[in-house]
């Protein structure tokens, strides 16, 4: 019984630490997730390849949760056990949503394992990722958020206190990446200097409710730099050129968003600094198996 499948990152419009509100867009960069399950061997392992001390935790947690709902799809004898291996285009604690990506893959690739992937709507699954990083800490609010926009593709706006999403919309923007090599766990983010921006925090959500998700972008850019440690002149020195800039996530990457020629002219700027750029796009599929 073997299953497979493929979730974006994300970048970020809002980040949720301030308010519970969130919002994010899907990028076509993917963390793979492979799942064998097994009737004979008991117990959940896991893998992160390049990553060989990863703390793997989460995307276990991922699969015994879904053999613990519909394990029940394969019949007798039941599911015991099960090995997890995923495979990222994106680096981990980047602000990428690597995590996200990695529990919506695990959770789908097992359900695929178990062909029992119409047994769940894909919110739904959005979901059990979200309850499986609040079980190992990985995350501050839960980043539904982050996990929907990975899941249903294109950009979503969201309540992580109750999970719900607030509006989805498909978008097709070319979008540039910036990745130091520092590393940020979202877990370690400091959750009550950011709730002190919270008034910052409602503008970005009413702008990016009205759909004015690129102008959002920045606002939430310049709030969360001050609120987190991080320096602004990435989104200061470009936000003139693009539609939106940001810190994604907890940091410490930034996504710029607009026009591909002023996105290859950030791109020379932002060439200079450590750390790695991309040019990649929006994704509006979400997360599929393979
Ligand atoms: N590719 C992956 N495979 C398995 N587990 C992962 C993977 N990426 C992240 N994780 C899990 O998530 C944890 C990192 O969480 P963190 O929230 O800091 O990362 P992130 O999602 O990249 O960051 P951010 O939320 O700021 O975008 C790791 O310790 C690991 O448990
Ligand atoms: O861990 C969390 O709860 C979050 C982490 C970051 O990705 C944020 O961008 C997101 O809004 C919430």
């Amino acid at each position: 019984m073997e299953g497979t499948a493929a979730a974006p990152a994300a970048g970020t419009v809002l980040n949720a630490l301030a308010t519970g509100r969130g919002s994010a867009f899907a990028i076509d960069e993917y963390t793979t997730a492979t799942v064998s399950l097994s009737t004979e061997s008991e117990g959940f392992t896991g893998e992160i390849a390049g990553a060989p001390d990863g703390d793997t935790r989460l995307i276990e947690r991922c699969v015994e949760y879904v053999v613990d709902a519909h394990g029940d799809a394969v019949g007798t004898p039941p599911v015991v056990g099960g090995h997890v291996r995923t495979e990222s285009d994106v680096p981990m604690a980047a602000g990428l949503k690597s995590s996200s990506a990695a529990a919506n893959a695990a959770v789908m690739a097992t359900l695929d394992a178990l062909d029992a992937t119409d047994r769940m709507t894909r919110a739904d699954m959005a979901r059990l990722g979200v309850m499986a990083a609040r079980d190992v800490g990985v995350t501050a609010t839960g980043a539904f958020d982050d996990a929907s926009a990975s899941m249903l593709g294109g950009v979503t706006v969201t309540d992580n206190d109750s999970d719900e999403v607030l509006s989805r919309e498909e978008v097709d923007w070319d979008v540039l990446v910036w990745s130091p090599p520092e590393r940020a766990f979202s877990a370690d983010a400091d959750v009550e200097r950011c709730r002190k921006i919270a008034p910052m925090a409602r503008l970005v959500e009413d702008l990016a409710l009205d759909g004015d998700y690129q102008r959002a972008m920045t606002v939430n850019g310049l709030a969360f730099c001050a609120a987190l440690g991080f320096d602004a002149e990435p989104v200061v020195e470009s936000m003139a050129d693009v539609g939106g800039v940001s810190l994604s996530g907890t940091g410490p990457s930034f996504t710029a968003v607009g026009d591909r020629s002023a996105l290859e002219t950030v791109k020379e700027r932002w060439d200079e600094r450590p750390g790695t750029t991309l040019l990649t796009t929006t994704q509006t599929e979400g997360t599929q198996t393979v």
